[in-house]
């Protein structure tokens, strides 16, 4: 029978990242984590250091074992929702920069283009790009 699983971005589980509220993300997997802290053999500060980000490696690293495995899965929300990007801003700013990019690049074109000499210019760069 298909089950219904929740999606969580990474966006949003990073913001479950206090001691009241801790989330962490591992093997795609979103755990709420908040009322097993106070009980972590490891302690609360490592596993609040593992949120906002992928933690599999830091709970791998840690050597758990089969046991700490199978406890972890009791705390599953949901998955990550791997289609939306890591850190959203980054995208949208980046795709902003390259539309600022190509807008200066064209006004730049117009200026050379309206300047009075501007076919001038274009003449002589013209002439030591292909030489006659
Ligand atoms: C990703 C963040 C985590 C880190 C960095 C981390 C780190 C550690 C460390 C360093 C220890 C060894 C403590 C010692 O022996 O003094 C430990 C033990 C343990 N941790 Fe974590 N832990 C994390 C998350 C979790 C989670 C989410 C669970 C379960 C819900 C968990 C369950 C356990 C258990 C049961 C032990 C006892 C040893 C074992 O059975 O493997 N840990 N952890």
């Amino acid at each position: 029978m298909p089950t219904l699983t929740k999606l969580y971005t990474m966006q949003e589980a990073s913001q479950h990242n206090t001691k009241d509220d801790c989330w962490i993300v591992i093997d795609g997997k979103v755990y709420d984590v908040t009322s097993y802290l106070d009980e972590h053999p490891g302690g609360d500060d490592v596993v609040l250091e593992s949120t906002g980000k992928d933690a599999t490696d830091d709970f791998e690293d840690a050597g758990h074992s089969k046991s700490a495995k199978e406890l972890l899965q009791s705390f599953c929300i949901g998955e990550l929702d791997t289609a939306s990007p890591i850190i959203p801003e980054l995208e949208i700013s980046s795709k902003r920069e390259a539309v600022k990019y190509s807008e200066k690049l064209m006004d730049l074109t117009k200026q050379i283009l309206d300047h009075p000499r501007g076919n001038c210019w274009h003449l002589c760069v013209g002439w030591f790009l292909i030489p006659a």
